[in-house]
């Protein structure tokens, strides 16, 4: 098992079944082609390879377009490696790499670094400048290089009605638990405790500050969450608000900050994992701090309602 980030030092896979993709999320219609490609590297008695792209292409291909991430190299690597791939091949996405062509893509890049055996793909996934390439053209070039080609057909895919643009959607209008659907698993975003104003412990609620390690991951929209988190191995109940702080400050700094349930101990500087459970209500400028007291109180019981299992 292994992760290669440099394409001119790799080793010679044997019987190689690779598929290809950016694989943002590594959400449940992702898993449907990494289930795919395990199952028939085993029957195929080959290795299963995963090629994914760093930076995201859209990134490289529309630079104005902003594009936050559901999930960071390191976690999508993780999550791949965990669905039981062997191998994971990051390709950094460059012009050069882009300008491909289609042909070029298949002779130059796919067949002369990987030998494929088999080569899985969606039926709709294009490749090479242009995204002129396409799973005829794969095809066509399938006897003349010595591949198979599996595509994996339209019900499978659109089954699972899923895809990384919806999912970044629904986080951005506060929809944590469609996308805990789509994804298979609650979403996460994880970071460094940072020092705050220090006012939450004198109005009972600490709140760890938490600054993302990856800035350029979607972080979900301003509100009120139940969550579980994550420090070191341990999972704890907690609840989040991502937002401006309205009742105590003017400054348009936003702020994501979580009151972990059960918990006493300073952990400044240290790791936090956060998964969104479940959005709770949107952020409210409040007219005191009693009535911000009050509204945590609720939440709280709200969060703790939600996050402990039904006996
Ligand atoms: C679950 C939760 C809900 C919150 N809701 C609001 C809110 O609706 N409006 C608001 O102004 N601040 C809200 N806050 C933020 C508090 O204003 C903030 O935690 C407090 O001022 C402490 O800030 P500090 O950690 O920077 O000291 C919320 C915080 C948490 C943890
Ligand atoms: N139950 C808890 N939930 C969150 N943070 C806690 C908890 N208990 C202790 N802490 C500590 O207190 C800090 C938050 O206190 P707070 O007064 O809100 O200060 P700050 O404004 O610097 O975040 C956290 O960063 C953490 O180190």
């Amino acid at each position: 098992m292994a992760v290669f980030y440099d394409i001119t030092k790799l080793p010679a896979f044997h019987n190689a079944v690779i598929t290809i993709g950016t694989f943002d999320g590594v959400h449940l219609g992702h898993r449907a082609i990494l289930g795919e490609l395990k199952r028939l590297a085993a029957e195929r008695h080959g290795e299963s390879v995963v090629l994914t792209f760093e930076p995201h292409p859209r990134k490289l291909l529309f630079p104005d377009q902003p594009l936050k991430l559901l999930t960071p190299l390191s976690k999508k690597v993780s999550l791949i490696m965990e669905a039981g791939i062997q191998h994971v091949v990051v390709i950094p996405f460059t012009k050069e790499f882009a300008n491909l062509s289609a042909t070029e893509y298949i002779e130059q890049f796919l067949v002369k670094n990987f030998h494929p055996d088999c080569i899985i793909i969606g039926y709709d996934h294009k490749f090479g400048h242009d995204r002129t390439g396409d799973i005829s053209l794969l095809k066509q070039y399938a006897g003349k290089c010595h591949y198979h080609v599996d595509e994996i057909p339209a019900q499978l895919i659109d089954a699972a009605a899923v895809s990384s643009t919806k999912i970044r959607k629904a986080l951005n209008d506060g929809r944590v638990a469609e996308a805990t659907h789509m994804l298979g698993r609650p979403y996460s975003v994880e970071g460094t405790v940072i020092a705050g104003a220090q006012r939450g412990r004198t109005i009972g609620y600490p709140t760890a500050n938490i600054r993302p390690s990856d800035p350029e991951q979607l972080v979900p929209a301003n509100g009120v969450y139940a969550v579980r988190v994550r420090h070191n191995e341990t999972w704890l109940n907690g609840m989040l608000n991502i937002g401006f702080n309205p009742t105590v400050t003017t400054e348009k700094i936003r702020h994501i900050e979580v009151n972990l349930f059960d918990f006493n101990a300073d952990i400044y500087n240290e790791t936090l994992e956060v998964a969104f459970i479940s959005r709770l209500r949107d952020e409210k400028k409040f007219g005191s701090l009693d009535e911000l007291k009050q509204a945590l109180h609720n939440d709280k019981e709200t969060a703790t309602q939600i996050l402990t299992p039904n006996p």
